[in-house]
């Protein structure tokens, strides 16, 4: 731990909290960052020479597992004819035509470079198109760190026990209405209320920002029943689920279309990437052809793009690699599941696909109130077991475990052991 502290004790001097994103800095749980120097497959190492299974997968980008061949190759190759021009470019082109030709909800795209300007961007294109203001988000979902959205936020936010950020004007938040997730009568009775007023409903389609809690039956459907009945644009925010859930992402597992869909994380290969796409006529809404205006100097990054691409095609010709990922989750989350069982603990997990959560409370899960009955220092000392153990997880209760294709059967009965020793 000696380089890992000597860096921390660094980087506080400079950096806020010494790191670049709240949750990295291991508050929630009390503990000294570590520092990562490499990572390869479901490995990550830190400045000390430990070694960790991960299960953070930098947040969900690395599906392939850390340091794909073929995406860093890819990246080595784009580097040499330069790394950014501000001028369109081929490989943005074939990006573009790649997702629009094989994601049936997605007829147009814009690339930007987070997950934060997706949502922002998608935002403003629906209050373009439908000539209205209020947006209804859900208390436990995340959808970055832009004003409108830190309105009972998941994730850093959730784990900082500070529901909506300082520095936001009231201004910015007025128009931002909040529900309940899975709980549809909260969303009528807002649309209701607000007769005429909504641009449109934001949505994890799979909450993972509360921890993991998927959608309950009919959820999604419902949302799309009443979008459609009042007129407003529903917008899955797919940044984690987006290429993961299955490779036409949430919208394509559960069988509901989205007027809009926010991607990031895995479309760029953990290169900063984020796109929101969707109708044609929406999204001729924006800037040039429409009057919405988005920009970005490095937007289509040509490097960032190569990365992207290289592993969404990846991804489109092995899609085998998603039904290894859920009957991976199936062995990994439902051999959790049987351990808290076997010995009564306090503990529920919720699960779908490769992504997983336990939650230190008895009750299900459900949503943003279910989610905060959790017991965060139980959770705490879990994380510090595992970390010992060698087993990387979310710093933090209110997060996800990431599986990807590169975990082994005995990654996952490393982490089952440490999970049983704990408990
Ligand atoms: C669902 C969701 N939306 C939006 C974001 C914001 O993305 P970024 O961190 O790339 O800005 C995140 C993650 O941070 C996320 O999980
Ligand atoms: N929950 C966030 C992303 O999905 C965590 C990443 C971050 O904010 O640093």
């Amino acid at each position: 731990m000696t380089r890992s502290q000597e860096l921390f004790q660094r980087a506080v001097n400079y950096i806020p909290g010494g790191v670049n994103s709240p949750v990295r800095a291991y508050g929630a749980i009390g503990e000294t960052p570590r520092f990562i120097q490499g990572a390869v497959g479901s490995r990550i190492f830190d400045a000390d020479g430990n070694s960790y299974i991960d299960f953070i997968d930098s947040w969900g980008p690395m599906i392939l597992g850390h340091n794909n061949e073929a995406v860093k190759e890819s990246v080595i190759k784009a580097c040499e004819n330069g790394l950014s021009f501000g001028c369109a470019t081929e490989v943005e082109v074939d990006m573009a035509e790649f997702i629009c030709e094989h994601i049936p909800t997605i007829e147009m795209i814009r690339m930007v470079n987070s997950g934060t300007e997706a949502v922002m961007s998608a935002i403003r294109a629906a209050r373009g198109y439908t000539g209205k203001n209020k947006i209804i988000k859900f208390a436990g979902c995340y959808h970055g760190h832009s004003d409108a959205m830190l309105v009972s936020a998941g994730s850093g936010v959730m784990a900082s026990g500070v529901p909506d950020s300082a520095g936001v004007p009231r201004g910015c938040t007025e128009d931002t209405m909040l529900a309940i997730y899975n709980d549809l009568s909260s969303v009528e009775a807002l649309m209701n209320e607000c007769r005429d007023q909504v641009a449109a409903v934001i949505v994890e389609p799979v909450g993972a920002n509360m921890g993991v809690v998927p959608p309950a039956e009919g959820f999604l459907q419902g949302l799309r029943r009443l979008c459609d009945e009042h007129k407003a644009l529903l917008i899955f925010d797919e940044v984690i689920t987006g290429f993961r859930l299955a490779f036409e992402g949430a919208a394509g597992y559960f069988h509901v279309t989205p007027d809009l869909t926010t991607y990031g994380k895995i479309i760029g290969a953990g290169m900063p990437v984020g796109a929101y796409g969707g109708r044609k006529e929406i999204m001729e809404m924006v800037s040039p052809v429409g009057p919405v205006y988005q920009a970005g100097t490095l937007s289509g990054n040509p490097v960032a793009m190569a990365a992207g691409l290289t592993q969404l095609k990846i991804l489109y010709e092995h899609q085998e690699i998603y039904t290894n990922l859920r009957d991976k989750g199936e062995k990994l989350y439902g051999g959790i599941r049987e351990i808290l069982k076997e010995k009564e603990a306090p503990c529920v997990i919720n699960h779908i696909g490769s992504l997983g959560c336990v939650f230190f409370t008895r009750e299900p899960v459900t949503d943003y109130a279910s989610a905060k009955t959790a017991d965060t220092k139980a959770y705490a000392e879990y994380f510090k077991h595992m970390l010992r153990s060698g087993i990387h997880l979310a710093p933090a209760q209110f997060e996800a475990m990431f599986l990807s294709d590169a975990h082994t059967e005995e990654d996952i009965q490393a982490t089952l052991e440490a999970v049983r020793k704990f408990f």
